[in-house]
């Protein structure tokens, strides 16, 4: 089974939404990948699409050495749609004309429609839409006719029939445009002829036959860290190659209250993964006490992660088991973020990083996710049976609690932090919130403060309450928690857990804040 027989292949000139076009493609059951638009045509054939969509942009195509996409793209005999830059370079590329407005256009508007485009084929003749654009088409290249008009623009939406070639000045990928997936199910089904054989079934399956593939023989290790993205790669290699995975689950003495027994329940009695735990708190530990600057710990955690794997790895041979291949939980954002056609971005904090792996130990990787976003791999873990706790799981970064202990890691301030999270998690269970939340938690501030407990006078830490709310952890806004959650939130945590007698709610956003402390 080809599941991949229907492409569409989403060049990206930069705008924020570019996401947004494979999102929606692929809510459509269509598969798309995105690719910088500098790619070169040799490529594009290769990819063999059923239809190319032009993504928008900053830039003006006005602008010299503005992004450009290889002409093969018109020549390819397939379908093409430009979004917004996408559609002023279709003009500009194909002999039209293209100038700056005088009516900058930003926000909703509408548009009406002339019936008898296939792209607005069972829509109403009239439609909300977004834009957000300051130059606009002025002369159509030959061939094209427009499809849909604004009060303000003539060519809103235009089209060369003949060539398949269509072009939107608004932005169907976002919500703001209410029917702008019906618009694009339009492209990809009436003009493309894709009919959404994309599913998460269907991926399982393949994902499964290339594995097999990949890992012919020896045997495949997998840092398993209970977490959504390890545990449905570790289970998909599983389903592959039966026994011949190693899964390997750090205790790292920065794990939350219960966290080794949960993992140890769910992926080894329950899903019977062969998984092997390797107690190194004292380790990790040993190696964190008495640093406080937050880049340190997580190189240290970092470092003593690969520690751990070379030694299991070392294991593993001393008992006759070659490992020739690490599985990582790599997801579609992660590749895409490396080869974004924007510049390379300044590091903000080292995450740590499984990636140092693979070279210094000569594994092969097996990534099955690296086509995936987040919510697709929770879909395909529920196809694939992990519970829906599993799923639904808040990320929790691989440093753990230790960057979220501002200061010093030691054992006394983890546990206080630790007893402070499982009331987070409890009340915001409790109020039905988890799953509206990016994540939530809490941080050990360096901060003590004086208070008063029983006419007795008190001097102890501050405790921070995180919660984010974020589609991607790439953005994300504090969250408008009730009054009377926060109210039971501070008395519970300053109640029932003795050293701390203060708790603040952390209310900046991502950016200029990011989402831990550290
Ligand atoms: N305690 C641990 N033991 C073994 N491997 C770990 C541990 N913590 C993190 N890792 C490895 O680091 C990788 C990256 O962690 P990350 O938190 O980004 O992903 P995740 O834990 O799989 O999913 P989520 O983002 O939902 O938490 C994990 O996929 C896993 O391979
Ligand atoms: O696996 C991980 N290793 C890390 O080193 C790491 N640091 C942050 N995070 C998680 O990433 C998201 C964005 O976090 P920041 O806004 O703090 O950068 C949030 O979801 C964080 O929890 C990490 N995950
Ligand atoms: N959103 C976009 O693609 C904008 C295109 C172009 N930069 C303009 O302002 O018109
Ligand atoms: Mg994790």
């Amino acid at each position: 089974m080809d599941i991949h027989s229907e492409k569409i292949l989403i060049l990206d000139f930069g705008s924020q939404y570019t996401q947004l076009i494979a999102r929606r493609l692929r809510e459509l059951g269509v598969y798309c990948e995105i690719h910088p638009c500098t790619v070169p045509a040799a490529q594009i054939r290769a990819f063999a699409p059923r239809g190319v969509v032009l993504s928008g942009g900053p830039a003006s195509v006005l602008a010299a050495g503005s992004p450009r996409a290889d002409r093969a793209v018109f020549e390819l005999g397939v379908p093409v749609l430009g979004i917004c830059y996408g559609l002023q370079l279709l003009a500009h590329e194909l002999g039209g004309k293209v100038h700056p407005a005088d009516h900058r256009e930003f926000g909703p508007a509408f548009i009406d429609v002339k019936q008898g485009s296939p792209l607005f084929q069972g829509l109403p003749p009239r439609l909300d839409v977004w834009m957000s654009h300051g130059d606009r088409v002025e002369a159509l290249p030959a061939g094209f006719e427009p499809i849909a008009s604004t009060g303000s623009s003539p060519f809103a939406a235009v089209e060369d029939r003949a060539r398949r070639f269509y072009g939107v000045q608004f932005h169907p990928e976002v919500v703001h445009t209410p029917q702008g997936k019906d618009l694009l199910r339009n492209f990809a089904y009436r003009v493309c002829g894709c009919s959404g054989t994309w599913s998460m079934r269907a991926y399982a399956e393949v994902a499964v036959e290339q594995i097999r593939a990949q890992v012919k023989d020896g045997h495949a290790i997998c840092a398993l860290s209970g977490g959504v993205d390890s545990a449905v790669a570790a289970l998909l290699v599983h389903r592959a190659i039966g026994d011949r995975l190693r899964c390997i689950f750090v205790d790292n003495g920065v794990l939350r209250a219960n966290e080794r027994q949960q993992v140890e329940e769910v992926f080894g009695r329950m899903f019977h993964l062969p998984l092997v735990t390797v107690d190194a708190r004292a380790r990790f530990l040993g190696q964190l006490a008495g640093v406080t600057d937050p880049e340190q710990k997580r190189k240290i955690i970092g470092r003593e992660f690969i520690g751990v794997f070379e030694e299991e790895v070392e294991r593993l041979a001393q008992h006759g088991e070659r490992a020739a291949f690490l599985v990582q939980g790599t997801l579609y954002p992660d590749v895409i973020e490396s080869v974004s056609f924007k510049g390379p971005s300044a590091t903000i904090k080292s995450h740590h990083n499984v990636g140092g792996l693979p070279e210094k130990m000569k594994l092969a990787l097996v990534e099955p996710l690296r086509e995936l976003f987040k919510d697709e791999v929770r879909r395909l873990g529920l196809e694939l049976g992990l519970p829906k706790e599993s799923v639904q799981r808040q990320p929790f970064p691989g440093p753990g609690l230790a960057i979220r202990v501002l200061g010093e890691v030691t054992e006394a301030r983890l546990e206080l932090v630790r007893r402070a999270d499982v009331i987070v998690q409890e009340e915001i269970r409790a109020a039905g919130l988890y799953e509206k939340l990016w994540q939530a938690f809490a941080v050990l501030l360096p901060v003590r403060s004086v208070g008063v407990m029983g006419d007795e006078r008190t001097y102890e830490s501050t405790c921070a309450i995180r919660a984010i709310e974020s589609t991607d952890g790439m953005t994300g806004d504090w969250a408008r928690l009730p009054y009377e959650l926060l109210a039971r939130l501070s008395s519970r945590i300053i109640n029932e857990v003795r050293g701390i007698n203060r708790v603040v709610y952390d209310i900046s956003s991502k950016p200029p804040a990011t989402i831990e402390w550290e």
